[in-house]
């Protein structure tokens, strides 16, 4: 049986102040109706700040890229042991905007998987299509493409490894999959990485990003191969977050 999870990410957001406000709002907030895991990955500058705030029994924090290198002269990187070494438990990898906006390829990013998996801090790599992808009928494809580069990799450890499909043209859009067809994408998923381990793949959480909103995370945490959600927009409203982690 899988737990849930529910990652918040707050992209290039926030302030010291709103750190603390959002995450004390959000840990008030909290109660013991929900049974989810809970990340927040909030910019490296304050990782520090929000591990004093929170209790790891409730809220674990983490990062949202991770440099692929072992640390040495590699000025403005930060290294996966930096994150362990702060108490991070997650890192994403290949976000969209980290694809695009910073030509993070495959190969690159299973190297930085493969980092993050050489300390205690877990890989969470995303995938998913842009909506010309979508639109031409190449979702399938492309998120083979994507996961494929981390399975053909025979060091990545399985058991240690989140992933998200994120459908690009669904991210800050307010466009969401509709819950079958996220369904559908999962559910391939599952199966590519069946192919490799069929247990790893019975375990490993795959959670849906893309404009998940307190109103339709029922229904897509509610498909059986949904694991819960990374959320961007509604994790910086600790009101929405709770209600969207209430649902998983
Ligand atoms: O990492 C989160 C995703 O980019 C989703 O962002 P969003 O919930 O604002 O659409």
């Amino acid at each position: 049986m899988r737990r849930s999870l529910v990652i918040g990410n707050w992209k290039m957001n926030g302030s010291l102040d709103s750190t603390s406000e959002i995450l004390r709002a959000i840990e008030t907030t909290i109660d013991d109706k929900i049974t989810c895991d809970i990340g927040v990955c909030v910019p490296f500058v304050y990782i520090t700040a929000a591990q004093e705030i929170t209790k790891p029994t409730v809220i674990t924090i983490g990062a949202q890229t991770v440099s692929e290198y072992q640390p040495g002269a590699y000025t403005g990187e930060v290294s996966a042991h930096m994150l362990e070494d702060v108490g991070c438990s997650w890192v994403l990898i290949g976000h969209s905007e980290r694809r695009t906006l910073f030509n993070e390829a495959n190969a690159q990013l299973v190297k930085k998987v493969l980092a993050a998996q050489m300390t205690g801090v877990t890989p969470v790599y995303c995938v998913g299509e842009t909506q010309e992808e979508y639109k031409s009928g190449a979702t399938f494809d492309v998120i083979k493409d994507q996961v494929e580069a981390l399975l053909n990799n025979s060091a990545v450890d399985l058991t240690q490894l989140v992933l998200a499909y994120e459908p690009v043209w669904a991210i800050g859009t307010g466009l969401t999959a509709s819950p079958e067809e996220a369904q559908k994408v999962h559910a391939f998923i599952r199966a590519l990485v069946s192919e490799r381990d069929i247990n790893a793949a019975n375990m490993l959480r795959i959670l849906y990003g893309g404009s998940v909103k307190p109103d339709n995370a029922l229904s897509l945490f509610g498909q059986k191969d949904i694991d819960g959600g990374l959320i961007g927009g509604a994790s910086l409203d600790a009101k929405a977050f709770v209600s969207i982690c209430q649902k998983a």
